[in-house]
């Protein structure tokens, strides 16, 4: 069982809270300054408090408030140097939040899909840590990187989620504007990214070779396919990603470590 607080308990921080319930192997502090926030992850976890200290004496700490909150919070953070902290937050660097506090620091970039045990998650550490390992193994999947690659995790796994909602939402309408009913579109739309994601995670076949075993020869994916790859789209997305990786950029300038 271990012992685990999550400081700030707004969209992600309660995602984090309500992933970490699917499994018993965690007791969970919820700490917000909003009480509704508290109230709204009440039967997700074991306590829940307005008082940061109380947060404080659980072995991993997630710090899951705003990069503008995020000063204030550690500033009044006291952890022991057996502690381990996790910031999610973008565009804060690890030394800027280690600069704040004896605990061990490690950064994370997490998805909202953590609710469902479905997160995608980057991690930057010093030194691999079995205990925050596990608890990212409960709510989803999750690699090592680079802390220079934090920047384009953000842009990928972080808002990624609200890019495939868009993709979803695109062929959705396409299929409507066929004449299908818009909430059988959406279910067949979700349905298709959810399926060919879970086949794309375990398959051990390239993209391309995925891409290939659709496009029956004389059939209709060529057809699709041959738009997409005559199309910017490709171009469109890299400039999607890489707008929200700047701006995880931008906020790094606003911090140092000192
Ligand atoms: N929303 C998302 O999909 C993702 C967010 N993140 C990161 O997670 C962090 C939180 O983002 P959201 O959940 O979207 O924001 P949010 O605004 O929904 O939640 C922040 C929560 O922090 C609480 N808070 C503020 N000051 C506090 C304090 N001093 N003590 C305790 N609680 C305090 C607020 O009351 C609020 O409930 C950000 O740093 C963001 O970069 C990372 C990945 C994905
Ligand atoms: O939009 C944001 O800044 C946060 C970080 C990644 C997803 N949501």
């Amino acid at each position: 069982m271990t012992d685990v607080s999550v400081i700030g308990c707004g969209h992600m921080g309660s995602a984090l809270v309500k992933g970490l319930a699917r499994t018993d192997t965690h007791r969970v502090t919820a700490c917000d300054l909003d009480t509704s926030a508290l109230e709204a992850v009440e039967p997700y976890c074991a306590q829940t408090t307005t008082d940061v200290a109380e947060a404080a004496t659980a072995e991993v700490v997630f710090v899951a408030v705003k990069p503008r909150a995020i000063e204030a919070v550690l500033t009044g953070l006291d952890l022991p140097a057996d502690a381990t902290l996790v910031t999610i937050a973008a565009g804060v660097p690890r030394s800027f939040v280690q600069s704040h506090t004896d605990a061990t620091v490690i950064r994370v970039m997490p998805n909202l899909a953590a609710e469902t045990g479905n997160m995608a998650a980057a991690v930057a550490w010093d030194d691999p840590d079995e205990t925050v390992a596990a608890l990212l193994d409960d709510l989803g999947e999750w690699v090592e990187i680079d802390e220079e690659h934090m920047d384009v995790a953000t842009a990928l796994n972080g808002s990624g989620p609200a890019f495939v909602y868009y993709l979803i939402q695109s062929m959705a309408k396409a299929a409507v504007a066929e004449g299908m009913n818009a909430d059988a579109a959406e279910t067949l739309a979700a349905q298709t990214f959810k399926g060919a994601a879970e086949t794309a995670l375990r398959s051990e076949e390239s993209l391309e070779a995925l891409i290939d075993a659709v496009a029956t020869e004389g059939g209709t994916t060529i057809e699709g396919m041959e738009v997409l790859w005559d199309s910017d789209v490709e171009s469109v997305i890299d400039e999607t990603l890489g707008a929200a990786a700047e701006r995880s950029r931008e906020l790094a300038g606003g911090f140092d470590d000192e």
